[in-house]
């Protein structure tokens, strides 16, 4: 699909940027920011990485509850991607879970330049609580939010469609759905990276208040 009017990113140019423990640390809240969200282990470090084809940008691991800081990576001057601390992992503290999900709490309700929100879910256990709790903050505050139902390739292509077709019918009776859109995604096998990058794209090219939309301010240059 070709959508003329939207600016493509870079997503290869991503670079770390800083680790944020609280919302203070954070960089400074102007441009626009999309931040990856789910439980530990749902693969958000994997699809940053997939994403800006760089293994080593996000730190990825098989002990759940690895990305403990709010990770901030810039795709140019006011664009960025954040990779955010899992949550529900049982086995961290509760002090500790708490604490962290407070910040996560205080990220979403207060980020200005947040204009979406990814939601990763593997796909053999998804709409877990937090995982509607999260939908369910983004639906009510009108962020857009789309799911990667992640390992995809854990599955064979019919269940793999047929779970995806399941997340979307149970939030349609939710009432859940509404900016929301559900794909599946496999981080090792690239899958479902150009979907991804199209719902990117429109988020963060999007004309932030008070700002002209990309095509009046000037006609595109050949190329
Ligand atoms: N088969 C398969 N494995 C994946 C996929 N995505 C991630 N993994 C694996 O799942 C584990 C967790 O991946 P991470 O990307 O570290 O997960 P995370 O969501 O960042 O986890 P936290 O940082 O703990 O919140 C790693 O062993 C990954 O290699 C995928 O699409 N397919
Ligand atoms: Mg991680």
């Amino acid at each position: 699909m070709s959508e003329p009017n939207v600016e493509r990113i870079n997503f290869r140019r991503a670079q770390y940027l800083v680790s944020a423990p609280t919302l203070a640390e954070c960089p400074e809240d102007s441009g626009a920011e999309v931040a990856f969200a789910g439980r530990s282990n749902a693969g958000k470090s994997s699809a940053i990485n997939a994403l800006t084809d760089n293994g080593k940008l996000a730190r990825t691991s098989k002990t759940p509850g690895r990305t403990q800081l709010i990770n901030f990576f810039s795709l140019g001057e006011q664009q960025r991607l954040v990779d955010l601390p899992g949550y529900g992992y049982a086995k961290v503290a509760r002090s500790m879970k708490d604490e962290w999900q407070r910040h996560l709490a205080f990220y979403l309700e207060q980020r200005r330049c947040l204009k979406g929100l990814v939601l990763l879910m593997d796909i053999r256990q998804p709409l877990k609580e937090f995982d509607l709790q999260m939908l369910s903050w983004a639906v009510t505050s009108g962020l857009p939010a789309h799911v990667l139902l992640t390992k995809a390739d854990k599955l064979k292509n019919g269940p793999a469609n047929n779970a995806r077709f399941a997340v979307e019918k149970a939030l349609k009776e939710l009432e859940l759905d509404r900016g929301v859109t559900v794909q599946l995604f496999s981080a090792p096998k690239r899958k479902g990276l150009e979907k991804l990058e199209q719902r990117l794209n429109q988020w963060l090219t999007l004309p932030s208040e008070g700002e002209m939309p990309p095509d009046e301010i000037a006609p595109e240059e050949d190329q």
